[in-house]
């Protein structure tokens, strides 16, 4: 078994087929270029062999087996998709250590790979800063990252400058001699023809080459004459019968293989031919490349060929891990399935270095502490003036927490950022390739999201409860404390009701994967609905108050009872099984949607 096998591969995207039933073995100790025009298949096909996009039919395998079955991505397949795909608000090493950790690489591999590929000075600058060039180093020190006997790059020459070019070529090179697999995309027939010992050629989604690379280039790079007349049918006929072979390039000139200039010349002078030009030309790769690829060229479906193994990996520590292939290998047996505390480790770090993050948390308790205080402050101004059913009714915790409907939003908005942050930067992928179980890494950001929010909003709720209480005792009025009934409840809702929020948010986030339209859904399902209720005629308003998802969860505030509103426990209850069947859809869709 191939370290990677195609086999019948497609992938359509409505009518239009990407991939067309490819199928091709990519074999390990080699560099395997897989070359193609834009728009060819490359990237659709490699998406395919890291799970990233389903095939629509065929299959395809990675160490024997769908990728998503890897029991440690990053230490058997290192993959660069798109170079670009960082959070630019974080540094290189954050960016690695993300990625470390979801899969239980120690954090002093990161130098090691930083260094490697020629960015150990710039470790701590954000990646934001970086050139083409440079992300390209960081996309190939994160393929490194788990010393991976399988290593997928797409385009990973783009952006490099010539020295970098030269560099990569001998990376490349030394993998492939290390026993590793080496699959790597390009557009460029020359440098493939230097860099890789084996050639895939893909065009209009079906595999036109596979091919050794000695063997194209013997094939498809010599010398030929070009022949201009006006009379092409009738020179071409004799150079056919003198064993010569015939390639078109226009209406009055065609290509010569096998046959020398004045053979060619002596043919039409016999024949009475006008000649307009006879020249000798080396046909490079490239013309080949570009033939070969041309849209709507005749083509044939490459065959399927048995493809030989050679001997097995040099290097102990590339070896296959995946359980049952590894043959007992030593360095397979060490390395432990990903574990899900890591991945959860690895989401706190994406936390902490998205700059949006920490801003919020801190934001929501400055803006839930600040706004306790001055509900507080408004409500001490007004006590004096309040009749005797105000004074009865007045709930002194209730309008302490008026505060919760800003948390409300900038936690959910915090939620959503744990994936519409992925989506939007493109690391969403990469994110993937590590940790190809989606549930498991979708529960992990439900759990750090919730930790976080829930945190938050008991600090928020705790901090303004308490200096709102302290505020209106100052002031001679009215006030709860913790042991007052209800107040606990309020200020334990206060996280729950923050949590049940992020938690909404993540749903929603999975569900438009855009930042702007998760804060859009939000903002609605927070005043805009609500506000529009009174509109319509009853019972509606009414409904919507008592069950609306944020008015109902909002009633875990209250500590006088209300016949308007659900029970705490009841409204709480409300919001999140609305929460929860927004979040079990939004699993739902992240299984089976491609990326
Ligand atoms: N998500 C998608 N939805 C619709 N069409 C898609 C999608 N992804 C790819 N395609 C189409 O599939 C075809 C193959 O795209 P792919 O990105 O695989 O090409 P490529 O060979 O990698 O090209 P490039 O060198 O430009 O990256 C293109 O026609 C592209 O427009």
């Amino acid at each position: 078994m191939s370290p990677i096998e195609a086999r019948d591969l497609t992938k359509r995207f409505g009518e239009a087929v990407a991939v067309d039933g490819v199928t091709f073995s990519v074999r390990p100790g080699e560099v395997t270029g897989f070359l193609g025009r834009n728009g060819a298949g490359k990237s659709t096909t490699l998406r395919m062999i890291l799970g990233l996009e389903r095939p629509t039919s065929g299959s395809v395998t990675v160490d024997g087996g769908p990728y998503a079955d890897l029991v440690a991505p990053l230490q058997q397949v290192g993959s660069l998709l798109d170079a670009r795909a960082v959070q630019p608000g974080a540094t290189a090493t954050d960016h690695l250590l993300a990625l470390a950790r979801s899969n239980g690489i120690g954090r002093r591999r990161i130098g090691e790979v930083l260094d490697s590929v020629g960015l150990g000075e710039v470790a701590r600058k954000r990646a934001g800063t970086f050139s083409l060039g440079m992300l390209q180093r960081l996309g190939l020190a994160a393929a490194l990252l788990g010393d991976p006997p399988i290593l997928v790059l797409d385009e990973p020459l783009n952006g490099l400058d010539p020295e970098g070019i030269i560099w990569f070529r001998g990376l490349m090179r030394r993998m492939a001699a290390e026993g590793r697999t080496v699959l790597v995309s390009s557009h460029l027939m020359t440098e493939m023809s230097v860099t890789a010992d084996r050639l895939l050629i893909i065009g209009e989604g079906r595999l036109l080459v596979d091919s050794d690379m000695v063997t194209f280039q013997r094939e498809h790079e010599h010398e030929e004459i070009r022949v201009r007349t006006p009379d092409p049918q009738s020179l071409r006929s004799r150079v056919v019968g003198a064993g010569g072979t015939v390639r078109d390039l226009d209406a009055t000139s065609f290509a010569v293989s096998g046959l020398d200039g004045p053979t060619v010349g002596g043919l039409a002078l016999r024949a009475g031919i006008e000649l307009h030009e006879l020249a000798s030309v080396r046909r490079s790769l490239e013309d080949a490349f570009m033939e070969l690829t041309a849209p709507g060229a005749q083509r044939a479906p490459a065959p399927a060929r048995p493809v030989p193994m050679p001997a097995r990996p040099v290097l102990a520590d590339v070896s296959p891990t995946r359980p049952g292939l590894s043959d007992g290998d030593p360095a397979a047996l060490e390395r432990p399935a990903t574990r899900f505390r890591d991945i959860v480790r690895s989401e706190l770090i994406k936390f902490r270095s998205t700059r949006p993050g920490p801003l919020i948390v801190a934001g929501s308790l400055i803006a839930g502490a600040g706004s306790a205080l001055l509900f507080a402050d408004s409500t001490a101004r007004r006590y004096p003036d309040f009749d005797v059913d105000e004074r009865r009714l007045f709930d002194p915790t209730l309008t302490i927490l008026r505060g919760r409907t800003v948390l409300e939003v900038t936690m959910g908005v915090l939620g959503a950022l744990a994936v519409t942050s992925e989506y939007g930067a493109g690391t969403i992928a990469p994110s993937l390739a590590a940790v190809p179980d989606r549930d498991r890494l979708l529960a992990a950001k439900a759990l750090t999201t919730a930790g976080i929010a829930l945190g938050t909003g008991l600090a928020a709720g705790a901090g303004g409860f308490l200096a709102g209480q302290a505020l209106l005792a100052r002031r001679g009025v009215p006030h709860d404390t913790l042991r007052s009934p209800g107040s606990a409840r309020a200020v334990l809702g206060s996280g729950l009701h923050a949590t049940i929020a992020a938690l909404l948010g993540l749903g929603i986030g999975v569900h438009t994967r855009s930042t702007a339209g998760a804060v859009s859904t939000l903002f609605a399902a927070e005043w805009l609905v609500p506000g529009i209720g009174p509109a319509f005629p009853e019972p509606l308003p009414a409904l919507l108050t008592k069950y609306w998802l944020t008015e109902a969860g909002a009633s875990i505030f209250v500590t006088r009872p209300d016949p308007e509103v659900l029970g705490p426990w009841a409204g709480l209850g409300v919001m999140t099984g609305s929460t929860a069947a927004v979040f079990g859809s939004a699993l739902a869709a992240f299984r089976r949607r491609d990326v």
